[in-house]
This record gives C-alpha cells, sequence and structure tokens, in this order.
C-alpha cells in the first residue's frame, strides 16, 4: 500500500483540489498525523484517519458532502432534526467504530421513513434525563441512516424489470428527485446506472453530473473494481464524491453466471481485495460496498482500507452495513433463493403480507358493504336538504 495513495485518497475525500498535485510534504499537512504513520500501525491499534478541516485555499466549492455544520433547532417539545451527514462523519464513525449505517430508497415515502427515524423515539426527551443530568447533545446521539441509497436494485423492487441493467439514467433521475425531497440529513447516493459509464470516462462523468445536478444527489455509487478506476478518478477530481462497489456487482450478473458469492478462491478473495485497494487507493473512492463476500475476507480488507467499507452480506467486520429498504420491511420480490432471499437477508417486518391482508379486506369490506360506514361519509343539515330537495322537484317541473 503506498502511502502516496492513502493521502491522496484521504485527501480526495476530503475534497482537496491540490490532492492530486501536492508534495508530500503538503499532503502530510493536509490529513495529519495518520499520514505519516500510516504504514507502523497495526490493524488493531490503528486509529483511523483523522479527518482535519480542509486547508486547501480555494476548496469552499468542493464542499457539497461535507456541509457545515448546521445548529441543531431548539424547540421546545418538538423533535431536533440531526444535522446532515457528511463524508467526514463516515470517515470518523470508522475511526470511532461506530457503525455506519445505509439503506435503499426508491421513492418519497420510503424517504421519508428514513428520515423520521433519524428523530429521537421520543419527542419527550428534552435534554435532562431522569436524574436531571444533561444528556449528550442531540447531533452527537448516532441515530437513524446515515447514507440513503438510491440503488439501482430500485430496477427490479420498485419497477419490476427482471435485472438492474434494464433501469435507464433517466429513471434513475426521477426516482433520484423523489428521494431528495423526503429525505433531508442522510447523505444522499445513486448508483450510475448499467451501461452510463462503459463507452467512455466522459459518459461517465456526464452521467454522474445530471445525477448531482438533476437528481439531487450528494455522490454517485460504481460498481466495478481496477477498470473503474479511471472513471473515479475524474469524477473525484470534478469534486463529484464516489462510493464503490466490489465483490458481487448485480449489473454484471449475467457475466457472473447469475447473483454468486465473491472471494470464495484464492484468486477470487484476491481479486476482490485487489479491486477494493484499487478503487479507494486509487480511485479515492470515499467508501466502498462490499456485497456477498466470505465475512473473514470482508473484515480483513475493512482493516487494511482507510476508507470505510459497507457490508451486505459481508459480515459484520464491515464498517457499515446496507439492505434493500422493501427487502428488510418484508415486501418480497422475485430474489430467487427458493423465495427466502438471499442469505444475508433479515426482515424486520412483513410489510407485503400486511400490505396484501389490508387490499384483501377493503375488497371484501367493499362487496359486503361495511365500507364506507357513517364515519367515512359527509353529513348535509335536514334543512339544506328540504330545500334542495325543493327547488329539484321546481327545476323538473319547469
Ligand atoms: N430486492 C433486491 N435485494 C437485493 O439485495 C438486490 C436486488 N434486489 N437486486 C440486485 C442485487 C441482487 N442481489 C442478490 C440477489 C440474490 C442473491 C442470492 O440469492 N445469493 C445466494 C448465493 C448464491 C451462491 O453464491 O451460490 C444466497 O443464497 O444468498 C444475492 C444477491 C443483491 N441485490
Ligand atoms: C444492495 C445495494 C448495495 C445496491 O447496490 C442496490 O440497492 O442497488
Amino acid at each position: 500500500m503506498s502511502t502516496g495513495s492513502v493521502a491522496r485518497s484521504i485527501a480526495r475525500s476530503l475534497g482537496c483540489d491540490a490532492a492530486s498535485t501536492t508534495s508530500h510534504r503538503q499532503l502530510a499537512r493536509v490529513v495529519g498525523p495518520a499520514y505519516r504513520h500510516h504504514r507502523q500501525l497495526s490493524t488493531q491499534s490503528r486509529p483511523a484517519l483523522a479527518a482535519p478541516p480542509c486547508t486547501c485555499a480555494q476548496s469552499p466549492a468542493r464542499s457539497y458532502s461535507s456541509y457545515p455544520t448546521q445548529p441543531v433547532e431548539q424547540k421546545h417539545g418538538a423533535p431536533q432534526p440531526r444535522r446532515k451527514r457528511t463524508i467526514r462523519d463516515l470517515q470518523a464513525n470508522k475511526r470511532k467504530r461506530i457503525p455506519i449505517t445505509m439503506l435503499t430508497a426508491h421513492d418519497y415515502p420510503s424517504a421519508r421513513f428514513i428520515e423520521a427515524a433519524a428523530l429521537p423515539p421520543s419527542s419527550a426527551t428534552n435534554g435532562t434525563n431522569e436524574a436531571g443530568s444533561s444528556l449528550p447533545s442531540p447531533s452527537q446521539q448516532p441515530r437513524g441512516i446515515d447514507i440513503a441509497l438510491i440503488g439501482d436494485s430500485l430496477a427490479m423492487v420498485a419497477c419490476g424489470y427482471p435485472s438492474t441493467t434494464h433501469l435507464t439514467l433517466d429513471e434513475m433521475l426521477y426516482h433520484c428527485r423523489a428521494v431528495a425531497r423526503g429525505c433531508k440529513t442522510s447523505l444522499l447516493v445513486a448508483d450510475l446506472p448499467f451501461g452510463t459509464y462503459a463507452v467512455s470516462v466522459e459518459d461517465g462523468v456526464r452521467a454522474a453530473v445530471r445525477i448531482i445536478q438533476e437528481g439531487h444527489m450528494d455522490a454517485v455509487k460504481i460498481e466495478g473494481g481496477a477498470e473503474v478506476v479511471p472513471l473515479i478518478k475524474r469524477l473525484t477530481d470534478v469534486g463529484i464524491p464516489v462510493m464503490a462497489h466490489v465483490g458481487l456487482t448485480p449489473q454484471r450478473q449475467a457475466a457472473l453466471s447469475g447473483y454468486r458469492v465473491q472471494g470464495k478462491t484464492v484468486a477470487s478473495a484476491m481479486k476482490v481485495y485487489d479491486d477494493a485497494r484499487a478503487v479507494t487507493e486509487d480511485g479515492g473512492a470515499f467508501a466502498v460496498v462490499l456485497e456477498a463476500i466470505p465475512a473473514r475476507l470482508a473484515a480483513w480488507i475493512t482493516d487494511r482500507l482507510d476508507a470505510p467499507t459497507i457490508g451486505i452480506g459481508a459480515g459484520k467486520g464491515c464498517d457499515g452495513q446496507v439492505l434493500v429498504q422493501l427487502d428488510m420491511l418484508g415486501v418480497d420480490s422475485d430474489l430467487g433463493a427458493g423465495g427466502k432471499g438471499p442469505r444475508f437477508l433479515k426482515r424486520y417486518a412483513n410489510l407485503g403480507q400486511v400490505a396484501t391482508d389490508a387490499v384483501r379486506e377493503y375488497a371484501d369490506e367493499v362487496r359486503g358493504g361495511q365500507f364506507p360506514s357513517e364515519e367515512h361519509t359527509y353529513p348535509i343539515s335536514d334543512e339544506a336538504w328540504r330545500g334542495f330537495l325543493e327547488a329539484a322537484t321546481t327545476k323538473a317541473r319547469s
């Protein structure tokens, strides 16, 4: 692992333009002691990299993923919104070993569920606990979902396509805008759809710019390893933060012969490791999704990368976790594995069953005359009704 590339990765994540051109000494100043000591640190004692303020003179324009801390509103009794999550927060999470939470959203309601989950469970909390002592400030308590992912799995779960490869950039943008309207405090990351970065780096940059500009996202996610490094570099250079995605890459499911666990042989494990290093250290991705790889491999990679890893089917040794929201809510999609879905999936609710039962009950009640009942109908006063009947009868006679 070269310290130059480590520093470049960190500096890129911090949005420092100078990252690709400054000297090692300048980089050491930007990223602090972590840069200088990186190589000597053991995996266990390695304090993850500090994320000092970016010292680049002309950097403010690069900061849409590092929003300045907004003061938390102090409204008595009202739940206090947390401030917007930033890339720096994710790096701090890795350093402090606080797991990063990521969940997909594909429309306004699913975005609102994420936003609502960031509020304290009870708005009764008013800054003191039962003993009267001060609680940590609300902005210090990790809550809710750090990253909302507009993942292209929405092609399958929200649009009914047989694979993610059918989703177009315009369709993705429509979903991004809906999520952005509902989700204000999570970092917003969207997948670059299949095919939008396959022909040239320029195509990829154009697509990513639309995701940021028209989709109102903070960052893009790109599937692939060493082969997408030139694109990741270009994007980080122009100030578009990139989340990488290695291991099982669903956009290539046909080439991988289905949704198969990766990294189970020596050669395959090495490829996952090489790819994860390339996208973060050479490309400058601020984080990397590790999908469907053995837990041991994911933990090992996590310990060796400065960038946070977000696992799906990669065990608890990752810096964070991600699931598809409709999957964890128990809304079935055609995910295979005998209807159970993949092994990595945990269902936290059974919304599919709840919704189906409700639809069936509604249909039965309409046919049975139980719906609508009195409480669902609008009254008119007897006086107005008599008046109307008289007027209508007169009108009919004339
Ligand atoms: N609803 C949904 N959830 C997802 O997590 C998801 C999508 N869609 N679409 C895109 C990809 C596809 N994903 C999948 C789909 C199936 C398996 C699966 O069935 N895996 C097998 C392992 C097969 C093997 O390696 O032999 C499993 O048993 O877990 C894994 C990932 C993850 N992504
Ligand atoms: C499952 C996650 C990581 C994803 O890529 C998606 O939702 O498309």
